[in-house]
């Protein structure tokens, strides 16, 4: 039997977007899924989840979206801890929807990581983070790397996770107005997909790519305009499978100028690299306390 809930008051908690500074395929496994080595960085820009435990059991979350509750990874992510623990306990849970959908962000993931993250501590669970990643990875690759919170090199299909140090650069993150799936992506014949792979100080040094690039400018031309409007300011390149593009600056000023530059077309945003993502910072200072 668990005892009663010591916190009922509400707890907002930030689930910040990633990029993926490179991304490299290094092959393809006999189940189709793919080899990656791909450095992942967070930004300051998040989606904010407020969650409120209840003793109810209930899961509910606000506002209404386009995405069903139950294909929603808020709900998905809440409902795959209760059933791990067989805890009594639910939540409801506001949602601040920040970050572009299925833009290579990975705002659903870390939507799923905070979640889990959350409510470990706000159900009074105490698991580790190795096990709510186990739970995570089940929700979508790059669920533990938003657990694990800290700027790292993840391979295999995204699961095994080597933390590091890089700058901390402002970007401008632009959002073409398409939608790339990524299943399209790794299913199509021209995928640069074996890329040998590399040591870990090998792939930190020299220039850094994304081996979905040439194939999505193709696919997706809006992606191609988009990345050229940028790189004649800044160096620039697609994040995960895209739509998204960023642009590395030397700082916010150089970022803005280069976001105010932009046709009227695409949209975007300037936010900074952090190593540490806010929802790790958020963890640290609630454990201190
Ligand atoms: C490649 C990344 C890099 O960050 O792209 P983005 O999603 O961020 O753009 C991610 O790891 C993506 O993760 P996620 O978006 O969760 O992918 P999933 O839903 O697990 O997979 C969607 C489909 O893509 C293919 N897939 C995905 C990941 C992988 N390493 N190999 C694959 O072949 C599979 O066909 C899979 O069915
Ligand atoms: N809470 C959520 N936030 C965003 N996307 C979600 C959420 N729940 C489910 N999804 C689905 O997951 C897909 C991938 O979302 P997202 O992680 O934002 O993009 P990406 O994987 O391209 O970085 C979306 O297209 C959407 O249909």
């Amino acid at each position: 039997m668990s005892g009663p809930l010591n916190n009922l008051e509400p707890i907002r908690w930030p689930a910040p977007a990633k990029l993926n500074l490179f991304l490299y395929i290094n092959g393809q496994r006999p189940d189709g899924y793919h080899e990656l080595q791909t450095l992942f960085q967070f930004v300051e820009k998040a989606d904010y989840l407020t969650i409120q435990a209840n003793q109810t059991g209930h899961i509910s979350i606000a506002p209404e979206s386009e995405i069903k509750l139950e294909d929603n990874l808020i709900y998905k992510a809440a409902r795959a801890l209760q059933q791990f623990s067989g805890t009594p306990f639910g939540a409801h849970i506001d949602v601040e929807k920040n970050l572009p959908m299925g833009g290579g962000l990975g705002g659903g993931s870390s939507d799923a990581a905070t979640t889990l993250v959350a409510l470990n501590q706000q159900w009074q669970l105490n698991y580790s983070n190795d096990i709510l990643a186990d739970i995570g990875v089940k929700l979508g690759a790059d669920v533990p790397i938003f657990i694990h919170g800290r700027t790292a090199i993840a391979e295999g299909v995204g699961e095994k996770l080597t933390s590091v140090e890089v700058a901390e650069p402002w970007y401008v993150i632009a959002v073409p107005p398409v939608h790339v799936a990524t299943v399209n992506v790794f299913t199509h014949k021209e995928l640069i997909r074996h890329t040998p792979k590399r040591a870990i100080d090998q792939l930190l040094q020299g220039s850094w790519h994304n081996d979905c690039e040439p194939l999505v400018k193709k696919q997706y031309p809006e992606v191609a305009k988009a990345i050229d409007a940028l790189i004649e300011y800044a160096p620039s390149r697609l994040t995960g499978t895209g739509a998204c593009v960023f642009a590395t600056c030397n700082n916010q000023q150089h970022a803005q100028s280069i976001l105010d530059a932009c046709p009227a077309w695409l949209n975007g945003f300037v936010t900074q690299g952090s190593n540490e993502s806010a929802l790790y910072k958020q963890l640290k200072l609630r454990n201190k306390k």
